[in-house]
């Protein structure tokens, strides 16, 4: 029996720990985790100086610790682990970094610097999911996160100050103290997770456990984290009578009530489902962010959040590991480009064309005839899909780099190719997740917006006419998607995301209170139907433009369930259907404000209370810097506007809907 069921997760995989600290292995042994123990080899000499902020330093060098050992086990171990897991701990007071100290005066100069003052314990830990794959190569997944616990020592006496030093305890430890034995005597309080500052952010790990073995799971598989949050609301108890709510477009008044029944939300700790928190609150539990590792690349799209997280805790760059030896408050003379800088750049620039690699390879059909017939060399690619020879295993070879296929070398003969694991469950056209259709939609539509995207920002409207020669006001009704082949493309890719995402949607909150759903622009009926697979008390009804509600046949042929209806109509103009529960999933970001009021106050005059909505969008972050992915789509958005969680709620709210919960999935 173990206490916590996400431990219970990994019995019987090759868990590994990265660390020869005495700490972490009790800890974790404490908790019920089995674990072979191989300490890292990596020497903690990372530069502080490239790091904007000391949790970034803790992080990365937790990182490297864990990988050095997922790389050395196939070779020096003759095994692959499972999951390795590697932690850094660091001491951050006024602007310097504080590691172990080296001998007797660094920790005598450590712990006076700390004397009589707050300072903060960083962890950074890394989890590496570690997959062999059929010719040997191992792919990295790497998730990552840290946590801060704010700690005050009392004002320190010298006398004190040596016998401590002379006890020995200060040598190994961060900071030159051991909060769990004589060094607790020099503390005078803790905020936040004590084990944090022993060396091991216990529930925070346990937490992103949770994240990757329970939240992310989709069917046989994971999804990335991608910043898409999901808001379940509902009408506010205290306001009376909502449906009887005149419709006007504008705003209700806003309810002082509705705010303070805010205090009745789930905590993290009772429910998994996180309660609404904003970014200056997130201290408790730090960050977190993922980052999907292959054997040959590393994509890290988090890099850019990390660094912008950072900037509000800006650390001079110290010289040494923890000395305190230069106290630079200014900055550092320019060495030149830096490795990793230019590398963060290169990959900017680089992304078109990865793009569009994928782009050309999925329309071209690579991925489909590789499943059909793996193993094909470039000539006989070419063939089949009706191109040159040379383009063709150009093509093969950047989509090998870009980790979709697999090449296999043969000797005095040309390579052969097959899917990789991600193209068989993404790119394929037929796969049950497959984001062809999604696919098509960025090649053929998005691609062309973004070629005008100059043009877009000097006059600030969208460039359909200069892309496709025709005006777009309103993209779901105008001249543009009239096209039955324009119309079905995008239902593809709207078809194509919801069956991607559903599920993880569908599940995110306890929806047992429900008995009827409306999904709103609910299109193909792919989401409706995840909610229906999940929830077997549900029916839900999908509410989509007539001629969506048309062809949305075409999709749903053989998963017909008498749960799942459809009605056509205008959600801005007609009436909606009744039901408990609204689903407004990847709607709202398309429509201004007052567009937006008048389907506020639709659903508001259809609700009654104990209604909810359940709200799916990528949200923006508070101070409107990332995600990149949501401030991206941004530029080719039309009329339509990218928000944060607050801006949602308080629109749901001034309609009378209270958040009731909000996670990140
Ligand atoms: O109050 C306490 N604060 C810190 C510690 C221990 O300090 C070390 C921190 O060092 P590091 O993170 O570099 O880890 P290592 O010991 O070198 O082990 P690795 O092999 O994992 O690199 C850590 O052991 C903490 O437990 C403490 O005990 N009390």
């Amino acid at each position: 029996m173990v206490l916590n069921p996400v431990i219970s997760k990994l019995a019987g995989k090759l868990v590994v720990l990265a660390s020869a600290s005495p700490r972490r292995q009790e800890i974790l042994s404490n908790a019920g985790l089995r674990f072979e123990l191989v300490p890292s080899w990596f020497k903690e000499t990372l530069d502080k100086g490239l790091f904007k902020a000391p949790h970034e330093y803790a992080v990365e060098t937790a990182k490297q610790k864990a990988l050095e050992v997922a790389r050395r086990m196939p070779f020096k171990h003759l095994k692959t682990p499972d999951i390795v897991i590697g932690a850094d701990t660091i001491v951050t007071v006024d602007g310097m970094i504080l590691e172990k100290p080296v001998d007797k005066q660094d920790a005598y100069r450590m712990l006076s610097s700390l004397s009589g003052k707050e300072h903060s314990v960083f962890t950074g830990v890394a989890i590496i999911l570690c997959h062999e794959k059929e010719n040997d190569e191992v792919d990295y997944q790497l998730v990552h996160f840290y946590e801060e616990t704010k700690v005050k020592f009392a004002d320190l006496s010298e006398d004190m100050l040596w016998e401590y030093i002379n006890s020995g305890e200060p040598m190994d430890k961060a900071g030159g103290y051991g909060i769990q034995a004589l060094g607790g005597m020099l503390v005078e309080y803790v905020h936040g997770d004590f084990l944090n500052v022993v060396g091991f952010p216990l529930n925070h790990f346990c937490k992103q456990l949770d994240m990757i073995y329970n939240r992310l799971e989709l069917e046989s598989g994971s999804v990335h984290n991608n910043g898409t949050h999901l808001i379940l609301t509902q009408p506010s108890p205290n306001l009376p009578a909502l449906s009887k709510h005149s419709s006007s477009s504008g705003p209700r008044p806003k309810s002082p009530s509705a705010s303070q029944t805010n205090g009745t939300q789930s905590s993290p700790s009772d429910s998994p489902i996180h309660k609404v928190k904003r970014k200056d609150t997130e201290s408790e539990v730090g960050e977190s962010s993922w980052t999907l590792v292959n054997s040959l690349s590393k994509h890290t799209d988090d890099a850019e959040t990390e660094l912008r997280d950072s900037e509000n805790t800006k650390l001079p760059p110290t010289t040494s590991r923890g000395h305190m030896i230069g106290h630079n408050l200014t900055e550092p003379e320019d060495s030149g480009p830096k490795k990793e800088e230019l590398q963060r750049i290169i990959e900017l620039m680089d992304g078109f064309k990865a793009s569009k690699a994928l782009f050309t390879a999925s329309e071209m059909c690579v991925f489909d005839l590789l499943q059909s017939q793996p193993g094909l060399d470039a000539a006989q690619v070419a063939q089949e899909i009706k191109a040159s020879e040379k383009g063709t295993e150009c093509l093969l070879e950047a989509c090998v780099s870009l980790g979709l296929l697999k090449s296999k070398e043969r000797k005095y003969q040309r390579p052969v190719y097959k899917n990789t694991d991600l193209a068989k469950r993404f790119l394929r056209s037929d796969a049950p997740f497959s984001l062809h259709g999604y696919i098509q939609h960025c090649n053929n539509t998005v691609w062309p917006l973004f070629s005008h995207l100059e043009s877009a920002v000097r006059e600030g409207s969208n460039q359909h006419e200069k892309a496709f020669g025709k005006k777009s006001k309103d993209v779901f009704q105008d001249t543009f998607y009239n096209s039955q082949e324009i119309k079905l493309r995008f239902m593809n890719a709207m078809h194509s995301i919801a069956k991607v995402t559903g599920k993880a949607i569908a599940t995110a909150f306890d929806l047992s209170r429900f008995k009827t759903a409306c999904d709103l622009g609910g299109c193909t009926g792919a989401m409706a139907y995840e909610f229906t697979k999940a929830h077997p008390g549900l029916s839900v009804t999908v509410f989509d433009l007539p001629a969506v509600v048309e062809m949305s046949e075409h999709f749903h042929p053989l998963h017909t369930d008498n749960r799942v209806s459809f009605v056509a109509g205008d959600f801005f103009k007609d009436e909606l259907p009744k039901a408990d529960l609204y689903i407004l999933a990847r709607i709202l970001h398309d429509w201004p404000d007052e567009k937006v009021h008048i389907l506020l106050n639709k659903i508001a005059d259809a609700s009654t209370p104990g209604c909810g909505i359940l709200l799916s969008e990528i949200f923006l972050d508070e101070d409107r810097r990332g995600p990149s992915r949501g401030l991206l789509q941004a530029l080719s958005m039309s009329v339509g506007k990218q928000r944060g969680a607050t801006e949602y709620s308080l629109l749901l709210e001034s309609h009378g809907f209270i958040t009731a919960q909000d996670v990140q999935c």
